[in-house]
């Protein structure tokens, strides 16, 4: 259970403890934030509220502990990482049972978080190993006027300290792919979790407590993002912002100093569907991509985009699939739970308002109570209505007809945003044209929107983020290239 045996020491009374210098301690602020369990929507856990002089404390132990991290040889922080990945998943029931009650993931989905970020630890260790441990080695005569008198060397060396904040929807997952590249790369790291989530992020941190990693290497600080989030950001000790999120990473990129940055943010990722495509593919991929953990995914399929000549038949088959998802709490493990907080099922109310004013077929009646919205999918919707270009981050799908490829292509990079896309076709030869054609990170043949598997490339494009993820990018993005060069007397060249 979350909070007991082993993950007792993270718990003081009814208020879970933040992470600094290897101790679970209480803030000096006394004050603490609730989390909402979005069932209940009654207060489930609470942490602590950190202050700025800890925030402080915790940044100079960061500096210090990363001093002595990128002296451990490689193979050893893979072995701590490979450790704090076994415990992760040892340990994924109670992880599991705080991400059912902060942010009401279904029951299965939320132990798959967990085993997904082990393994993701786990790869990250080795891939460390790998592409840390290689180098280049340039010589000078390559370049004109240049004789064979300098040898270059290249390596990668860690940044310093990173700056970790996910968000709320996969608060593991999503601090474990920064966490792991950061540390195989020889950074210490400092986590700011989501509030709706925190206390998901905290059970995981202890892992890698239990781990053994050095005192001061990984912290937890939490707060509000509001409140302690611009302090983190424009932090000097920082040497590197990643983050996932909204339209708060867009602010961050405006303020942040001269630090690399990951920006992982919002998306109004486009199913466009041709007429020769596999409609039982299509609505079994439109279900999952839309209405997976309620469509609260950045990469949740949220416009489709369907030639005319097969709407209709498209619309059917998803009707009927959407009439067979289970509505209900997390617990249950039902297909659609509620949405992560009351504000959230407001603005997503809103857009649901917005597109019935402007006429909008509703293929389902539209149903909330609290936080639970039922699915909805919303058919001729028309570019005059606010979904049909904004993220509701839930269970509601805009179905846009077209009448060529072009219209499709035009809607998908009208959009602000440029996360993923995804086009349906037998003709490979036309999803390749297409694909070249979408401005967006990636684009998906046959298949919905997704992040996964987690070494694939993530990016996006517009207001959709900065740099790429996927493990790879995220360790080279965690590195720096220092080069060192041996000038010689004479030129040398290769015996002939
Ligand atoms: N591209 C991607 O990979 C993903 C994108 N998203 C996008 O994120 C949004 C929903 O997630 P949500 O968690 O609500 O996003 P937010 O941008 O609201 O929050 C993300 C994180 O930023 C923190 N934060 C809030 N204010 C600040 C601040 N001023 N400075 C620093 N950090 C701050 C939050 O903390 P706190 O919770 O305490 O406010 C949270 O940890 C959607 O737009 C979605 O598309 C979501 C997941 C993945
Ligand atoms: O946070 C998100 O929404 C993701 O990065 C999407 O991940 P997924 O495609 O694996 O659900």
């Amino acid at each position: 259970m979350a909070g007991t045996g082993l993950f007792a020491e993270i718990l003081d009374g009814d208020v879970y403890k933040y992470y600094a210098d290897g101790e679970w301690k209480k803030s000096s602020s006394a004050k603490t934030v609730a989390i909402i369990n979005p069932t209940t929507r009654k207060t489930q856990y609470k942490v602590q509220a950190c202050t700025q002089e800890e925030v402080n404390k915790v940044m100079e132990s960061a500096k210090t502990a990363q001093k002595s991290w990128a002296k451990t040889p490689l193979w050893k922080r893979a072995e701590l990482l490979h450790k704090a990945a076994a415990i992760l998943k040892e340990h994924k029931a109670p992880i599991a049972e705080c991400l059912v009650k902060e942010i009401a993931k279904p029951a299965k989905d939320a132990v798959t978080e967990v085993v997904r970020s082990g393994d993701l630890v786990s790869y990250t260790a080795e891939e460390g190993v790998r592409i840390l441990g290689e180098g280049k080695f340039l010589v000078s005569d390559s370049f004109p006027g240049n004789e064979r008198t300098k040898y270059c060397l290249t390596s990668k060396v860690p940044l310093g300290v990173i700056l970790a904040i996910p968000p709320f929807n996969y608060p593991v997952n999503l601090a474990v792919s920064k966490i792991a590249p950061a540390l195989i790369a020889g950074n210490s790291l400092v986590l700011k979790p989501p509030t709706q989530g925190a206390v998901s992020a905290l059970h995981m941190v202890h892992c890698f407590h239990l781990a053994g990693f050095p005192k001061g290497l990984i912290s937890c600080v939490t707060g509000k993002g509001s409140e302690i989030g611009d302090f983190l950001t424009m932090h000097p000790g920082v040497n590197c912002i990643s983050f996932t999120g909204g339209d708060t990473g867009i602010a961050i990129s405006k303020k942040a100093g001269m630090v690399p940055l990951q920006m992982e943010l919002g998306g109004k990722d486009a199913c466009i569907v041709l007429e020769d495509a596999d409609l039982d593919l299509v609505a079994a991929n439109i279900i999952k991509g839309g209405f997976s953990y309620s469509g609260q995914r950045c990469t949740a399929v949220k416009v489709v985009l369907v030639m005319e000549s097969v709407a209709d038949v498209l619309v059917d088959k998803v009707k009927a699939k959407i009439a067979k998802l289970t509505v209900g709490p997390p617990e249950d493990d039902c297909d659609i739970t509620p949405v992560v907080s009351e504000s959230s099922a407001n603005f997503i109310e809103g857009l649901v308002k917005d597109a019935k004013e402007k006429g909008a077929t509703f293929c389902q009646e539209y149903k909330r109570d609290g936080n639970l919205i039922w699915p909805l999918l919303l058919d001729n919707v028309r570019p005059d209505m606010r979904i049909a270009w904004e993220e509701p981050f839930g269970p509601v799908l805009p179905v846009i007809r077209i009448n060529s490829i072009e219209e499709g292509i035009h809607h998908c990079n009208a959009s602000n945003f440029g996360l993923q896309g995804c086009v349906f076709t037998k003709d490979v030869n036309k999803a390749i044209l297409i694909s070249d054609a979408m401005e967006t990170g990636t684009v998906q043949i046959n298949s919905a929107p997704a992040r996964g598997p987690d070494h694939f490339p993530f990016q996006g494009l517009k207001d959709s983020g900065i740099g790429s993820q996927g493990v790879t990018n995220s360790i080279n993005m965690m590195t720096k290239i220092k080069s060192t060069v041996i000038n010689l007397p004479t030129p040398s060249y290769t015996m002939g």
